[in-house]
């Protein structure tokens, strides 16, 4: 096990921080290939992501979500421009401390669950804190209160495929959440849960945001899961389209056809 050095705490890699801000992306491109087949994933996307909020990112396939979210969780690295997490400015990190602010800042929420099969669900809780380079300490209190709002209590001793999608959807949260993150990526958390259990996921996991004062990016397709969060950007062609704040599940949806129909009649108009 390597002994990696705290995050620099000297501000040396912090770029105007702010309290409330967990994630921020100035003139952010990434460009995937080169010359004629070069694709513009990202193209030019400055946001901010704020303590204690939940945001949605929309848009069409392709629309450049997924790349977003790995570039601002440090998994990918923008072609130009620049990603803040935490207050640290992530292209100055060591690959070890970029490793670490993931670990230690970063919680992941994924469609597929990606819980272990072999251990138990307290088990797959606790199992970030044993990983990495350094071990998390683990916050008995908050993990009980975890277990209890998203009433997993009973189901501990069971192993993955003895759950619910929903139950193992409840465990992933719990084990994204309890070392306290700063943020919380969930790529789209619902896409395995029918309509029901994705709204108790989802209303479990913006209520937990609330109270924790982590901030949650979440990459959807799904209009009523984009309907939980606080904030929705709709993206297209790799840049934000269109900002709504809290919002119901018609007008995003209503949105996300505009969208699509202000691109396929660009398309026709295109020679
Ligand atoms: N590694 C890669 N190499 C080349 N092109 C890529 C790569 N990753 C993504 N792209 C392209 O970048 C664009 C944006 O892809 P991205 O996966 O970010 O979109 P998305 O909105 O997440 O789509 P979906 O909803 O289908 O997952 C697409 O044109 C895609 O083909």
């Amino acid at each position: 096990m390597t002994n990696t050095p705290p995050l620099p705490a000297d501000g040396s890699s912090t770029l105007r921080p702010s309290p409330s801000v967990v994630a921020r992306a100035t003139d952010v491109v990434r460009v995937f290939g080169s010359g004629d087949t070069a694709v513009r994933a990202v193209a030019g996307i400055t946001a901010s992501f704020r303590r204690g909020e939940m945001t949605a990112i929309v848009g069409p396939s392709g629309s450049g979500k997924s790349t977003m979210m790995h570039l601002l969780a440090g998994l990918d690295t923008p072609s130009s421009g620049t990603i803040e997490l935490d207050g640290q400015l992530i292209a100055r990190l060591s690959d070890d401390h970029l490793a670490a602010l993931r670990h230690e800042r970063m919680g992941f929420v994924f469609q597929s669950f990606n819980l272990l099969p072999g251990l138990t669900a307290l088990e797959n809780i606790r199992l970030p804190e044993s990983l990495g380079a350094r071990q998390r300490s683990r916050d008995d209190v908050w993990e009980r209160e975890l277990i209890a709002r998203l009433d997993i209590g009973r189901v501990l001793h069971r192993r993955p495929h003895e759950l619910s999608g929903g139950q193992q959807q409840r465990i992933a949260i719990a084990r994204a959440l309890a070392h306290r993150p700063a943020v919380v990526f969930a790529d789209e958390p619902t896409g395995n849960l029918d309509l029901a259990t994705g709204d108790i996921v989802l209303r479990l996991l913006s209520e937990l945001v609330v109270d924790s004062g982590c901030g949650v990016i979440l990459v959807t397709h799904d209009p009523r899961a984009a309907s939980r969060a606080d904030r929705v950007l709709a993206l297209r062609d790799g840049r934000v389209v269109a900002e709504l704040g809290r919002a119901n599940a018609t007008d995003i949806s209503a949105l996300m056809l505009a969208d699509a129909h202000d691109h396929s009649d660009a398309s026709l108009r295109t020679p």
